[in-house]
C-alpha cells in the first residue's frame, strides 16, 4: 500500500560513544513514497541515527527493520536495495565521475541504467573529471548519483544540500523530486529548516539523541506559540537545548 507500508520501523535505538549518549532510544516509522527528514543541532545525533539505519554502526540496543529486514542480520541483502549519500567524500579524491559510477555499480548486482543515471543528473559534461575537483554542487550530484546506480528503494542523504548556493540547491531537490515521483522513499538529514518545510512530508527533530517531535512541518509549526510560524521557530523551540540542558 503505497503510503502507508512503513518502510523502516525503529525502536528504541540507542548507541553511546564513551561516556556520550549520542542516540538515547529513539523510535520512528517512515513510510514508502515519503521524503522524511530529520533536524536537529550539531551532534544531536542525526548521523549516528542514519547510520545506525543503514547498517553501517552497530547500535548498543533497539531493533531496525527496513524493507522487512532485520538490519543487523541482514546488513548485506540490505545493502543492494538501499542507496547511501555520506557527508564525507574523501573516498573520491582521485577518482574521476565516470570510474566512480562504474567502480559503485560493480558493488551491486543490479544497476540502474548508467547512460540514464548521467541524464538524469546531467553529468555527461562531468564524465573525464576528478570529482574532487568539481564545485561543490556537482560533487552533491555525483554523491546522489552514486546513491542511485543500484535503482535502490531507499535513499538516505546525509545533508545533501550543505555548503550549496540556492541555485545548486533548488537543482538538487528537483532530482531527490524526481526521485520520489519514482516511488522512491527518501530520508535525510538537513540544516535549512525551509528545505524541511517545502519538501519533506514529516520531519524528527532530534535533541540529545531523542527525537522531540515528528510530524507535518504543518503540524510542528502549528504547535508553536502565537506568532511564531516557520520552521526556524519549530527548531530554535523544540530541537535547542534550553540553558541549564546539558548533553
Ligand atoms: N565515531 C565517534 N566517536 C565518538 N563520538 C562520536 C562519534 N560519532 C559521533 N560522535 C558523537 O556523538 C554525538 C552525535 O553525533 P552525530 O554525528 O550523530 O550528530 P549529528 O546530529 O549528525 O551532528 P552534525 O549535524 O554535526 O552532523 C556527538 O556528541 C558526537 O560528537
Amino acid at each position: 500500500m503505497n503510503g502507508t507500508q512503513a518502510v523502516i520501523q525503529v525502536r528504541n535505538l540507542s548507541k553511546s560513544y564513551g561516556k556520550t549518549r549520542a542516540v538515547d532510544g529513539i523510535s520512528m516509522e517512515v513510510f514508502q513514497g515519503e521524503i522524511f527528514g530529520v533536524i536537529g543541532a550539531n551532534g544531536a545525533g542525526k548521523t549516528t541515527t542514519l547510520e545506525m539505519i543503514m547498517g553501517l554502526r552497530d547500535p548498543d540496543g533497539g531493533t531496525i527493520e527496513v524493507l522487512g529486514l532485520d538490519v543487523m542480520k541482514n546488513p548485506s541483502e540490505l545493502k543492494h536495495r538501499i542507496g547511501i549519500q555520506l557527508q564525507e567524500t574523501a573516498l573520491y579524491d582521485r577518482i574521476k565521475v565516470r570510474e566512480a559510477l562504474e567502480l559503485f555499480g560493480s558493488y551491486y548486482r543490479k544497476n540502474r541504467d548508467r547512460e540514464e543515471v548521467i541524464e538524469m543528473m546531467g553529468l555527461k559534461p562531468y564524465l573525464n573529471q576528478y570529482v574532487k575537483k568539481l564545485s561543490g554542487g556537482w560533487q552533491q550530484r555525483t554523491a546522489l548519483a552514486l546513491a542511485m546506480i543500484n535503482d535502490p528503494e531507499v535513499i538516505f542523504l546525509d545533508e545533501p544540500t550543505t555548503g550549496l548556493d540556492p541555485q545548486a540547491r533548488n537543482e538538487l531537490w528537483e532530482i531527490i523530486l524526481k526521485l520520489k515521483e519514482e516511488g522512491k522513499t527518501i530520508i535525510l538529514s538537513t540544516h535549512y529548516m525551509e528545505e524541511a518545510r517545502r519538501y519533506c512530508h514529516r520531519v524528527a527533530v532530534i535533541r540529545q539523541g531523542r527525537i522531540v517531535a515528528c510530524d507535518t512541518p504543518e503540524a510542528l509549526i502549528a504547535r508553536l506559540p502565537e506568532g511564531k510560524e516557520t520552521m526556524d521557530d519549530v527548531y530554535v523551540e523544540l530541537a535547542v537545548e534550553s540553558k541549564g540542558e546539558t548533553a
